[in-house]
């Protein structure tokens, strides 16, 4: 998908908070859940619906791809009136068809076990850092399954996947400590695949464990068998037996690692906001907000109309392992940046291979504005210091423009360079943050 390249060089004053906050927002539907329905939907042996998806530059590549690959995908009517739902309609995958993955990690990971169930090649390319992001538990295990993959041999994108309308499937050994989505990749397809799929991970640690439950939960849900460590499975393996997938009829819970900007604004501004439809129970990893920002000063009350969280108007340092909530870690860092004590930020050197490298780039960017961060193996030592204002980069990443907007409510004159990069997962989130400030 193209970029407008003014875009990337329009600075956006990141509006500074003349008070504490007091608002409502309502967060758009999870990436995470989005993306994996629509997989799932796409690969079920009768049609389903999804109900507030997201609709963001990832998720519309995801719907884009599969599309290209045959599976319909329609606007339908949802409980809120059009635009709120998409019926998708499954129909044989087909080639010849080209994948854009922008830089979605679900999309460049999830697809091509996908691609080697369809029939004929499937071209996957996308953004330059796409390029560059690890891929090789996907190529290597589809190959060992008995998929078909040209690649220039780096064990990235670009690549081409010659699907041949079924994959023997099987036993596979992976080294996913890069990236948890090689794992969730696998057992997506896994029930399509003639013997099912057993991935045993191999390597040190495994990072972003509620999102491999994610997978194996919303498996199970449309009627898939699998076998996991917490079901009385070995240790880092995960089974799933072939079999159809039913259709459903989902709703897409709010995105929580979006939530966190608003939350970070209740704690860094002494204030308070409520998200709506906070689920009481949930695999994202961003529910672990509750208990860090907590930590870090707030408090919060899990309501029948949602998260109502309060900031008490200190915010306290904190020593955390981010390494199964690692894309919580820029929105931890601006609050901590904030603090009034240190912080330590650790089990997340897989973040390096993210959107940009999260580390080197928070580092850089906070210190300009004043800061004191050092980069550690796995981590980020974070000794808060009077910030001043000055131009924040965001490296195309989401999350960095987020985290910029946190520090700018305490800090005048911060300005976010490409906030539209937002529109990965919330293209909505400069309004979003406008109106909660103007409440
Ligand atoms: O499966 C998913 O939906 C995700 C898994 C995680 O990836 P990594 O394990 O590569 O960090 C997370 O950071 C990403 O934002 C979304
Ligand atoms: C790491 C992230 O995304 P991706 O799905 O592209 O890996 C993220 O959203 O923080």
């Amino acid at each position: 998908m193209a970029q407008n390249p003014a875009a990337h060089t329009a600075l956006w004053p990141a509006p500074h908070a003349s008070g504490a906050v007091d608002a409502t927002v309502h967060v758009p539907g999870s990436k995470s859940v989005t993306n994996r329905a629509l997989v799932l939907a796409a690969l079920a042996s009768e049609p389903g619906w999804l109900r507030r998806p997201l609709r963001s530059r990832d998720t519309l590549l995801m719907a884009g791809a599969l599309r290209a690959m045959g599976v319909g995908i329609e606007e339908g009517v949802g409980p809120e009136g059009t635009g709120e739902a998409w019926r998708v309609l499954p129909t044989g995958l087909r080639g010849p068809a080209t994948v854009d993955v922008g830089n979605a990690g679900t999309v460049m990971r999830f697809l091509p076990p996908v691609a080697a169930l369809a029939d004929g090649p499937i071209r996957f390319d996308g953004d330059p850092r796409s390029y560059e992001r690890p891929l090789h538990g996907v190529i290597d295990a589809l190959r060992a399954l008995g998929a078909r993959i040209d690649d220039d041999g780096r064990g990235a994108l670009p690549l081409t996947v010659h699907g041949g309308g079924a994959l023997e499937g099987g036993a596979v050994e992976i080294d996913a400590s890069s990236s948890s989505q090689f794992v969730s990749a696998l057992l997506l397809s896994g029930p399509r695949f003639n013997q099912g799929v057993e991935v045993r991970h191999i390597g040190s640690t495994l990072p972003s464990m509620p999102h491999i439950r994610m997978t194996v939960d919303m498996l199970r849900a449309v009627g898939a068998q699998v076998d996991t460590p917490e079901s009385g499975g070995e240790p880092n393996v995960w089974r799933v037996t072939p079999g159809a997938l039913l259709g459903r009829d989902l709703t897409v819970e709010p995105d929580l690692s979006n939530a966190q900007p608003f939350l970070a604004a209740a704690l860094v501004t002494g204030g308070k906001v409520l998200i709506p439809d906070w689920p009481a129970r949930t695999t994202q990893p961003g529910d672990r907000l509750r208990e860090i920002f907590t930590e870090m000063g707030g408090s919060c009350e899990l309501t029948e109309y949602g998260l109502v969280f309060t900031g008490s108007g200190a915010i306290h340092g904190i020593d955390v392992d981010l390494g199964d909530v690692g894309e919580l870690t820029p929105g931890i860092a601006a609050v901590a940046a904030l603090a009034d004590s240190p912080s330590t930020l650790r089990g997340v050197a897989h973040l390096r291979l993210h959107e940009t490298d999260r580390l080197a780039a928070l580092t850089k960017e906070i210190n300009e504005l004043g800061g004191d961060v050092t980069e550690t193996a796995d981590g980020l030592h974070i000794r808060p210091r009077r910030l001043h204002g000055g131009v924040f980069h965001t490296y195309e990443d989401h999350r960095m423009a987020t985290a910029g907007a946190i520090i700018g409510l305490a800090v005048e004159g911060v300005r976010i360079e490409n906030v539209a990069t937002t529109a990965k997962t919330l293209p909505d989130f400069p309004e979003l943050w406008t109106g909660m400030l103007g409440a």
